[in-house]
C-alpha cells in the first residue's frame, strides 16, 4: 500500500538519481552511456513498480475537452464527495445541478476486483500568463491514475472501459434535457446552415397523465423500455439500435403529447426535425449525424412535409398568394429570399437516412413520423422494420376522460361520470377537446360540477360517430370530384352540367 508520504520519499530519491546520473553522465564515453541509461531504466522500474496515465483535459485539437477526461470527471464526481476532503463545487457543463469533484492537488483510492488504485487531481498554471480564448493555454488540468504494474490488463481492459461507460451514464443522468430544432437555422447567403439550435426540454407529459387505453399505454412503454436496454440484442441481431413508430390518428388526439411523454420516460433528448426548412438530402444527411444517442428523432405530419412521389411540399394546399405571402415571411425571419429554389429532400433520402448505413452511427435512437392521415403515406415508408409501431391514437373514451377528470379537476369518481360513459359511447371528441371542457375556469370550489356539466352540454352537441362518418364520406367524395375536375381542365377537358366531357379546341 502506499500513500502520499510514500511517494514523497519516492520522489526524492529518484530525483538524487536522476541528478546524480545528469552530472556522472558527462564524463562518460558514448558507448558506455547507452549501456548506463539501460540498465538506469530497468532499475527504475524495479523500485518504482507502479504504471502512472496521465488524462489531460484538453489534448490534440486545443478547444475540445477530451471524452475520456470529461467521463472520468463524472465518474469521480460520483464517489469523491464521500472520500475525498476538499472538493469543488460547480454547475455542470450541460447541467442544471451542482456537480461536485475532487479539488485540484487531491487525490482520492478506488478499488477494482481487489486492486487499489489512486487518481489524482491536477492543475499545473503556467508561470507566464497569456491573453488567450484558449482554456488551455495558462492552466492545464489533467486527472493521473497510478496502479501496480501487475495489474495493467486489468486496468486496461477491465477497468479503465468501465470507468468510461459508467462516466458517459452518470453524465447523461446528470444532463439538462433539450429540444432541438432545424427549423430557424438558416443564413443570408442561402446556403442552410447544418446544425440544430435548442432550448431545455421541459414538457410535463408523462405516461400517467396520458388519455389512452390502458392496455395500450402499458404496451408501448414497455415496448420502449425494453429497447432502451437491448443494446446487446441489437448487436446479436446485427441491426442499429432504432425503433420507429409512427402515431397516427385525427388532429388533439394527443400525438405530439405522446412524444412529450415517451421523452420523459426514456430520459431521452428530443429534435423537432422541420424537414421543410432542409435543403436536400445531403443536408438532411448532415443534420441526422449531428443528433446525439439517447434522442427521439421526431417528423410531425408527415403528410405535408414530404411529397410522397419524392419531391418536398412547399406549402401543402395552399393558394399561390398564400404562398407568396409565406415565402415573404420566412425571408423576414431569416429565410431563404422569396422566389428562389426551396430544398429538395426526396423520399428515397428520407428512407436512406432512416434506415441506410447512415443510422447505425451515434447510438440509439427512436424515430416518430406523425400523421393525420395515414392513408396519404407510402407504404415503403412505413413499413416494418422502418416503423416498428403503428399506433393509433383515437378519439376519447371513457378510460381517456377518467384521466382527464383527473389531471384537470382532481375528480375519481362523479353522478355526471355515468351520463359522459353513454355519452362518450356513440360522440366522437378529441381528447383535446375534453381537455378544454374540463379546463377551471375559475378558482371557485365547484369548478368540477361546472366543469362536467359544460362536458355533457358540449358531448351532447357533437356529432355522433354515424353523423360523423357520413360527413367524411361526403367530404371526401367532395374532395375527388374537385380533383377530378381540376386534372381533366389541366388536359383541356370541359366537364358540362350534365357530366359529359367535350374536348377544347
Ligand atoms: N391523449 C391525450 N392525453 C392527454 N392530453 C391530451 C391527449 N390528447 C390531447 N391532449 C391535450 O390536447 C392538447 C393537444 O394535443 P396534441 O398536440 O398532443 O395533439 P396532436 O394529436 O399532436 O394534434 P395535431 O395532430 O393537431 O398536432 C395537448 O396540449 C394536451 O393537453
Amino acid at each position: 500500500m502506499i500513500n502520499s508520504e510514500s511517494f514523497a520519499g519516492l520522489g526524492s530519491t529518484i530525483a538524487s538519481l536522476m541528478f546524480l546520473w545528469a552530472v556522472c553522465r558527462q564524463y562518460f564515453p558514448y558507448q558506455l552511456e547507452n549501456y548506463f541509461s539501460k540498465y538506469y531504466t530497468k532499475f527504475i522500474t524495479l523500485i518504482y513498480p507502479y504504471i502512472e496515465i496521465s488524462f489531460p483535459e484538453y489534448s490534440g485539437q486545443r478547444l475540445k475537452r477530451s471524452e475520456a477526461y470529461t467521463a472520468i470527471e463524472s465518474y469521480l464526481s460520483n464517489t469523491t464527495s464521500e472520500r475525498a476532503r476538499r472538493l469543488k463545487a460547480e454547475m455542470g457543463h450541460d447541467s442544471d445541478k451542482l456537480i461536485l469533484s475532487m479539488a485540484e492537488n487531491e487525490e482520492i483510492t478506488d478499488e477494482f476486483c481487489g486492486v487499489k488504485l489512486w487518481w489524482f487531481s491536477r492543475k499545473t498554471s503556467s508561470d507566464r500568463q497569456t491573453i488567450s480564448f484558449y482554456p488551455t493555454d495558462n492552466d492545464k488540468r489533467s486527472y493521473r491514475l497510478t496502479f501496480h504494474r501487475r495489474h495493467r490488463v486489468l486496468i486496461n481492459e477491465s477497468y479503465l472501459p468501465l470507468v468510461i461507460q459508467q462516466g458517459k451514464a452518470i453524465a447523461v443522468q446528470k444532463r439538462k434535457r433539450k429540444l432541438y430544432t432545424n427549423s430557424s437555422s438558416f443564413d443570408y447567403t442561402e446556403y442552410r446552415k447544418l446544425v440544430w439550435s435548442h432550448v431545455p426540454f421541459e414538457h410535463p407529459a408523462t405516461f400517467e397523465t396520458l388519455a389512452i387505453d390502458p392496455q395500450m399505454k402499458d404496451e408501448i412503454m414497455q415496448d420502449l423500455v425494453k429497447f432502451s436496454k437491448s443494446k446487446e440484442y441489437y448487436a446479436k441481431i446485427g441491426k442499429p439500435w432504432k425503433r420507429g413508430y409512427l402515431l397516427y390518428g385525427p388532429p388533439g388526439t394527443g400525438k405530439s403529447t405522446m412524444i412529450a411523454a415517451m421523452a420523459n420516460l426514456l430520459d431521452y433528448d428530443v429534435y423537432d426535425l422541420e424537414l421543410t426548412a432542409v435543403k436536400d438530402n445531403s443536408a438532411l444527411r448532415k443534420l441526422l449525424l449531428n443528433t446525439t444517442s439517447k434522442s427521439i428523432i421526431v417528423v410531425e405530419d408527415i403528410d405535408c412535409s414530404l411529397d410522397l412521389s419524392g419531391k418536398r411540399k412547399t406549402g401543402g394546399d395552399q393558394q399561390e398568394g398564400n404562398k407568396e405571402e409565406e415565402e415573404k415571411n420566412k425571408a423576414a425571419m431569416g429565410g431563404p429570399p422569396p422566389g428562389k429554389e426551396e430544398s429538395k429532400v426526396t423520399l428515397s433520402g428520407l428512407l436512406n437516412c432512416i434506415d441506410g448505413l447512415w443510422s447505425a452511427c451515434g447510438g440509439e435512437k427512436v424515430i416518430v413520423f406523425t400523421t393525420n392521415h395515414i392513408e396519404k403515406l407510402d407504404p415503403a415508408l412505413i413499413r416494418r422494420g422502418r416503423m416498428d409501431k403503428h399506433i393509433e391514437l383515437g378519439f376519447c373514451k371513457y378510460e381517456g376522460f377518467k384521466v382527464l377528470a383527473k389531471n384537470y379537476l382532481g375528480v375519481e369518481s362523479h353522478p355526471l361520470f355515468g351520463s359522459i360513459h353513454e355519452l362518450l359511447k356513440e360522440k366522437k371528441i378529441s381528447p383535446a377537446d375534453v381537455a378544454e371542457n374540463l379546463m377551471p375556469k375559475n378558482e371557485s370550489e365547484d369548478q368540477a360540477d361546472l366543469c362536467l356539466q359544460t362536458l355533457v352540454k358540449a358531448l351532447k352537441e357533437c356529432k355522433s360517430e354515424n353523423e360523423k362518418d357520413e360527413e367524411e364520406k361526403v367530404e371526401e367524395e367532395e374532395q375527388n370530384l374537385k380533383t377530378n375536375e381540376e386534372m381533366l381542365e389541366n388536359d383541356g377537358i370541359v366537364v358540362d352540367n350534365e357530366g359529359k366531357e367535350n374536348k377544347e379546341d
